[in-house]
């Protein structure tokens, strides 16, 4: 199946940067060179998201970290999608494990807020992944197929949809899942969207992994059949970043 799926590798800064370090982002990122054949999307904290749209080079496109379930209104705090789309941002990572976890993001609102972003017109990143004692207890696949399942219940058109495995215990340690430990959950999951969504969409739809990518373990890591990209934490706020965009080459 590799080759009928672009590789896409998302850098998510969380809520690091400032004007002068955007810059120099930008710098490395315009020196590249990027592989053309590599969707980039750079994930910027939302007061930065106009800047990083006007200067990032062509090709490097541009993602919010969040965005609510409505238009508009009385939610202190939040943007929606049409907020996005007004300033030309045409993606947004949901579900981050951050989010679920630090601000109590459940299943639901999580798929609440794909179903909304996609309705709006917006391309979503939509993360998912086990806790070190979920894994533990052998309950990976239980937990990303839940993970999964909330979503397709509000999500029919998975066209405009990236899903990103996150294994919580490698995001930002050092721990890396190994590349036949990213591998197995890739093609399970792949396997439960095929019966529970379709085969079509199982066929097509890519799958990125995400937790602790360097530049020393992209390139194996990024060779397995079923792992179509990376969302990339730490790593991607540094020069290194374009050795991970040009892990398939
Ligand atoms: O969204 C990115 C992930 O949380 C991975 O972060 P990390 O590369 O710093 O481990």
């Amino acid at each position: 199946m590799v080759g009928t799926r672009k590789f896409v590798v998302g850098g998510n800064w969380k809520m690091n940067g400032n004007k002068k370090q955007i810059g120099e982002i930008l710098d490395f990122l315009k020196k590249g060179p990027l592989n053309k054949d590599t969707e980039v999307i750079v994930g910027v904290p939302a007061l930065y998201l106009e800047h990083v749209q006007s200067n990032a080079p062509e090709g490097v496109m541009v993602a919010a970290q969040n965005c609510y379930k409505a238009e508009k209104g009385a939610f202190t705090g939040e943007i929606s999608p049409q907020m996005l789309k007004d300033v030309c941002v045409d993606w947004v990572i949901l579900g981050h494990s951050e989010r679920r976890q630090i601000f109590n993001e459940c299943d639901e609102l999580i798929a609440d807020k794909v179903a909304f972003a996609l309705e709006n017109g917006l391309k979503v990143i939509a993360c998912i992944g086990e806790t070190l004692e979920e894994r533990e207890a052998n309950k990976t696949m239980e937990v990303v197929n839940r993970q999964t399942a909330a979503i397709a219940c509000k999500v029919k058109d998975w066209t405009n949809v990236v899903i990103a495995y996150e294994p919580v215990w490698a995001i930002g340690t050092g721990k890396t899942a190994t590349p036949a430990q990213a591998q197995e959950v890739h093609k399970a999951l792949r396997e439960y969207i095929a019966q529970s969504i379709s085969p079509d969409v199982a066929a097509s739809i890519r799958i990125q992994y995400g937790g602790s990518v360097t530049a020393a373990n992209c390139k194996e890591l990024g060779s397995q059949p079923d792992i179509d990209g990376f969302l990339v934490g730490g790593a991607s706020l540094k020069p290194e970043f374009v050795e991970i965009v040009n892990a398939r080459q």
